[in-house]
C-alpha cells in the first residue's frame, strides 16, 4: 500500500472520567483505497469508539490519526470540520434523515454546505446518486413515505454526496431485515470496489463481515486480528473522480 487513505498510529482513546474508561487501546490500522473493511468484536469492545476516531469526530488521548498522509492531531476543529465534510461519508445505524424535507433535499444538504455547486448541479447530483442507489422515484417524498430499507440508501447517498474517498458505516444493517440488508451491503461493496473508495463498516452480522475483504475484530479496545481475504486492490485501481485524495481546504 503506498499512503494509506486512512491510518491509525498507536492510538489510545481513554475517557477522563473519575474510573477513566479505555476504549480503544494502541491500535494500529492502515486502509487503502478501494477496500472494504469490516470492524466486528463483542458489545462494548471499542469498535464505534474507533470508527469516531477514525472519522475524526473524536481525537486520541495519544497516538495519531493520519487522513490522506496528513496528521490531524494539530488541526484546529473548523479545519476538521471541513475535512470531514469533503472527506468522510457517514452512515450510521439509524439513518438520522431530516423528516420535513424531501429525500432530494436530504442528499443535497452536504453539498450545500459545502456550496461548491449550483443548486442546478446539487439536484442533478443527488438525482444521479439516488438513481443509483434505485431510489429513482422516491426523491420528491418524505424519508416517513419509505421503508427502512429505503431510508437507509437514502442515508448511504447523502454519505456520497460530496464524492468523499472515505466511507464509515456504524451497524449500517443493524435496523434492516435480511433482504434490505443485502441491498445496503451490495451497494457499500460497489462504493468500495468500483469507485474505489475506503469503506470501513462496524457490524455484528459475522456473514457480512466475512465477505468483505478484511475484518478487523477487537476485542477490549485492542485489535486481536486482521485478516485479509482478498489481495490488496492495486493503488491503480479504481479511485473515481474525487476519491484519490481528501482536499484538505
Ligand atoms: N461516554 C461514555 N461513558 C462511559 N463509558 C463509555 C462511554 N462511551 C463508551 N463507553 C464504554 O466504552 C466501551 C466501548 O464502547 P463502544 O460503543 O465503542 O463499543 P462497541 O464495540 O461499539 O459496542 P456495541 O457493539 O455495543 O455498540 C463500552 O464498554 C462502553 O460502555
Amino acid at each position: 500500500m503506498s499512503v494509506p487513505l486512512v491510518e491509525a498510529r498507536g492510538v489510545t482513546r481513554i475517557l477522563p472520567l473519575t474510573v477513566p474508561v479505555r476504549l480503544v487501546e494502541d491500535v494500529d490500522l492502515a486502509v487503502g483505497p478501494g477496500e472494504l473493511v469490516a470492524i466486528t468484536g463483542p458489545s462494548g469492545s471499542g469498535k464505534s469508539s474507533l470508527l469516531y476516531l477514525l472519522g475524526i469526530l473524536d481525537a486520541p488521548t495519544s497516538g495519531e490519526i493520519l487522513l490522506n498522509g496528513e496528521k490531524t492531531h494539530a488541526m484546529t476543529s473548523d479545519q476538521r470540520a471541513a475535512l470531514r465534510l469533503r472527506g468522510i461519508g457517514f452512515v450510521f445505524q439509524f439513518h438520522f434523515l431530516l423528516p420535513e424535507f424531501s429525500v432530494i433535499d436530504n442528499v443535497a444538504i452536504p453539498m450545500r454546505r459545502l456550496g461548491a455547486l449550483s443548486g442546478r448541479e446539487i439536484e442533478a447530483r443527488s438525482a444521479d446518486i439516488l438513481t443509483r442507489l434505485g431510489l429513482a422515484d422516491h426523491m420528491r417524498k418524505r424519508p416517513e413515505q419509505l421503508s427502512g430499507g429505503q431510508r437507509q440508501r437514502v442515508a448511504v447517498a447523502r454519505a456520497l454526496a460530496n464524492d468523499p474517498p472515505l466511507i464509515l458505516a456504524d451497524e449500517p444493517t443493524g435496523s434492516l431485515d435480511s433482504a434490505a440488508s443485502e441491498q445496503v451491503f451490495e451497494i457499500l461493496s460497489d462504493i468500495a470496489g468500483q469507485d474505489g473508495k475506503s469503506v470501513i463498516a462496524v457490524t455484528h452480522d459475522t456473514d457480512m463481515a466475512e465477505r468483505m475483504d478484511r475484518r478487523v475484530h477487537l476485542i477490549d479496545g485492542r485489535i486481536v486480528s486482521d485478516e485479509r481475504r482478498r489481495p490488496e486492490r492495486p493503488t491503480g485501481r479504481a479511485p473515481g473522480p474525487g476519491a484519490a485524495g481528501i482536499p484538505l481546504e
